[in-house]
């Protein structure tokens, strides 16, 4: 193994234009997101946050520019390829397998590695309430373990680069903490690379190093965390 694959992969994304057929939606979009890092993405409705995570896991196409992680470009690499190369993408909507169960559902998340099992008793040590529920099928769940059901499906890929795109929409606020001291602990332990949606500033400072406020496909400003939680005119101008 090489050492840039046991740490978090860094993301470097540069004048990334992407879109939707002929909708153009990201116009030159370029950040940096070192490797262990956590960046948070935030702007308002339609910025194209959600069009950028796309584009980074090979969902979107690259029409100019460049995506490289680590130290290899995969512009044009299959969402499959990306997959691999440890980028794991966690789409907004909870996207559990409804009817296989708890177990099958994070199986299917190793991608085919031998080493499932061994990795399924590890992932259960940091979501302990998965395990009572191994046999459940995934519609029987509740929405806040559904949520961390699919989290846990994306981990079992051991990815190094985590991709997660509104993660507490539609959850309790009691959950939406549970949820991220769940994050951080998972962002702790895992040292994996995190670029995180989340329209909750005070969530997203809590939990990264970074923001980058997008603007209409484009970026406007990258700056730390938790300055941007106290700019109350930033905060005013572009994100309500
Ligand atoms: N499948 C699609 N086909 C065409 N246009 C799309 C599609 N998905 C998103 N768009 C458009 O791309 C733009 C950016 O959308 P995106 O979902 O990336 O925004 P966002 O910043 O994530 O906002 P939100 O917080 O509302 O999800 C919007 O104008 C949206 O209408």
């Amino acid at each position: 193994m090489t050492e840039e694959s046991e740490a978090g992969l860094g993301l470097v994304v540069e004048n990334l234009v992407t879109g939707y057929g002929s909708i153009e939606v990201l116009h030159g979009v370029s950040i940096n997101v070192e490797p262990g890092s956590a960046v948070a993405i935030v702007g308002s409705n339609g910025a194209g946050k959600s069009t950028l995570l796309r584009a980074v896991s090979g969902l979107l196409p690259v029409l100019a520019g460049s995506i490289t992680l680590g130290s290899h470009d995969v512009s044009s690499l299959s969402p499959h390829k990306i997959a691999r190369a440890g980028v794991g993408h966690i789409p907004e909507g909870r996207q559990v397998l409804q009817r296989l169960t708890v177990r099958e559902n994070l199986i299917l998340g190793a991608q085919g590695s031998a080493d499932a099992p061994e990795r399924l008793d590890a992932l259960l040590e940091t979501f302990p309430a998965l395990r009572d529920k191994l046999g459940q099928v995934g519609g029987q769940l509740s929405g806040g373990q559904q949520q961390m059901l699919a989290i846990a499906r994306a981990l079992m890929a051991n990815p190094r680069l985590i991709l997660l795109d509104e993660p507490t929409v539609g959850l309790s606020p009691k959950l939406t903490d549970e949820l991220y001291y769940l994050l951080a602990r998972i962002r702790h332990e895992w040292k994996a690379t995190f670029v995180l949606v989340e329209q909750n500033i005070a969530l997203a400072a809590d939990l990264t190093d970074q923001a980058i406020l997008l603007q209409r496909g484009r970026v406007i400003r990258t700056e730390p965390s938790k300055s941007l939680m106290h700019d109350e005119d930033l905060l005013k101008a572009y994100l309500t």
